[in-house]
């Protein structure tokens, strides 16, 4: 009896487990990527010894080159080069195909009922398969690469259920940002948000990545949505192991925030924090210098599909750039077989290898002085994306590329067929 999250430990652990219980479990994969591997490698080593240390199994140790792809500094070039001689010696894959919250679910590494651990503050993204999945500091993750366990303090769950039907030109960007705009950027601390209700049923698995990425932005554990035929159908083909269809069974959940959708427009979020949410109309005046299309939280296909539809037959406005970059190599030889690379480029896009590409401002579309962003990204810190008094705006896909085509931002509805 219990939330999915309460549920989720209990089958793992063998007996009813409940919130607040701190528990030590047997993790089912563990994620570091190019940023975060080399402080998890000290502290493997530290913990195993210099030399003999082994990962707990290789296969289900997972580290993903996504953050600064193709390296675009010696230095970073030099961290790449000793996490590869660390992959080298435990028989570990690198995945080097997109972003890491984009290639551990494609890549099967994530089912149902399962705990993943990853190095990155976004782990929480794998929720929406139904698994048990939260970001660590390194050097956690560098314990679990060594023991394959974890410690975890069972969070307690708020229910976010969603009603109603968008209405057009609305996606779940906006829901997301509304829910952020509601509950804070601390409002769930520590709390596992567990989404559900009718919108949430209808939702694509692609839609629901984009609600649980965003839970850690009102500092939550995890996001989760509890798997469905919409979910084994998303598997199939991906995971070839058996998994527990787990569902939250009389769940006493701390608190129900209860939202319908039916009622929102286009939202932006404006600098310097996430829950600082305006209809799109508010802040349409704000002249923009980029916009970019990607990251965990929309760079999949329907995103770019969205903005595609957008931009057919159109061209970016000329004194701003377009940044697009896909979430992985799936997503981008999908996306050039349909035509919407096509339409990028012709639009006058700069289209990027997959990865994080300027989502932390390493390269690939750095912002300079005074020069303002709207971008499809999860967060819109100060400094996030290069020079400290840029002004970063998140948006979904759809007002990203109508803000491209004016250059100004823009409600995505006028675009709209
Ligand atoms: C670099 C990494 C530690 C960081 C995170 O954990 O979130 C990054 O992915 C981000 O989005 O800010
Ligand atoms: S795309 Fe951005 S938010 Fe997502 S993992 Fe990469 S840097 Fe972090």
């Amino acid at each position: 009896m219990g939330t999915l999250a309460e549920e989720i430990f209990s089958y793992k652990l063998g007996r009813p487990v409940n919130a607040g219980e701190i528990v030590i479990v047997d993790v089912d994969h563990v994620m570091s990527h190019d940023t975060t591997s080399p402080l998890a490698i000290q502290a493997f080593r530290k913990l195993t010894g210099e030399r003999g240390g082994r990962v707990f199994d290789p296969a289900r140790a997972h580290i993903v080159f996504d953050h600064i792809v193709p390296a675009a500094t010696v230095a970073a070039a030099t961290l790449q080069r000793d996490i590869r001689g660390f992959a080298r010696e435990q028989g570990i894959q690198i995945l080097q195909e997109g972003i890491c919250h984009q290639v551990m679910p494609e890549r099967g590494f994530v089912a149902p009922g399962e705990i993943i651990v990853g190095a990155d503050s976004h782990t929480c993204t794998y929720g929406a398969l139904g698994a048990f999945a939260t970001g660590m500091g390194s050097t956690d993750i560098g314990v679990a690469y060594a023991t394959g366990r974890s410690w975890f303090r069972v969070p307690e769950t708020i229910n976010v259920r969603l009603t109603g039907q968008l209405q057009p030109g609305v996606y779940v960007k906006d829901v997301t940002l509304e829910l952020v705009r509601r509950i804070g950027v601390d409002g769930a601390n520590y709390r596992a948000l567990e989404y559900s209700g009718p919108l949430v049923e209808a939702l694509s698995v692609s839609e629901r990545f984009t609600l649980c990425n965003m839970a850690i932005e009102m500092g939550a554990k995890t996001g989760l949505v509890a798997p469905d035929a919409t979910t084994e159908a998303w598997l199939r083909g991906r995971v070839n192991r058996s998994y527990p269809m787990l569902q939250p069974q009389n769940p006493r959940y701390e608190r129900v925030v209860e939202v319908d959708v039916s009622e929102l427009s286009p939202l932006v979020a404006c600098p310097p924090d996430v829950n600082n949410v305006v209809p799109v109309e508010q802040v349409e005046h704000i002249q923009i210098d980029q916009v970019f299309l990607g990251t965990c939280t929309n760079g999949r296909l329907d995103d770019l599909a969205i903005a595609a539809s957008i931009l057919r037959g159109r061209t970016i406005h000329p004194t701003t750039r377009m940044v697009v970059i896909p979430a992985s190599r799936e997503v981008y030889l999908e996306a050039l077989r349909l035509g919407y690379i096509e339409t990028f480029i012709q639009a006058g896009a700069s289209v990027g290898t997959p990865g994080c590409g300027p989502c932390i401002g390493r390269h690939f579309g750095v912002l300079g002085p005074g020069e303002r962003a709207l971008t499809t990204m999860n967060r819109n810190f100060t400094g996030r994306m290069g020079d400290p008094t840029a002004e970063i705006y998140l948006g979904s896909p759809a007002t990203v590329a109508a803000t491209a085509i004016t250059g100004h931002i823009t409600d995505p509805r006028q675009f709209l067929a």
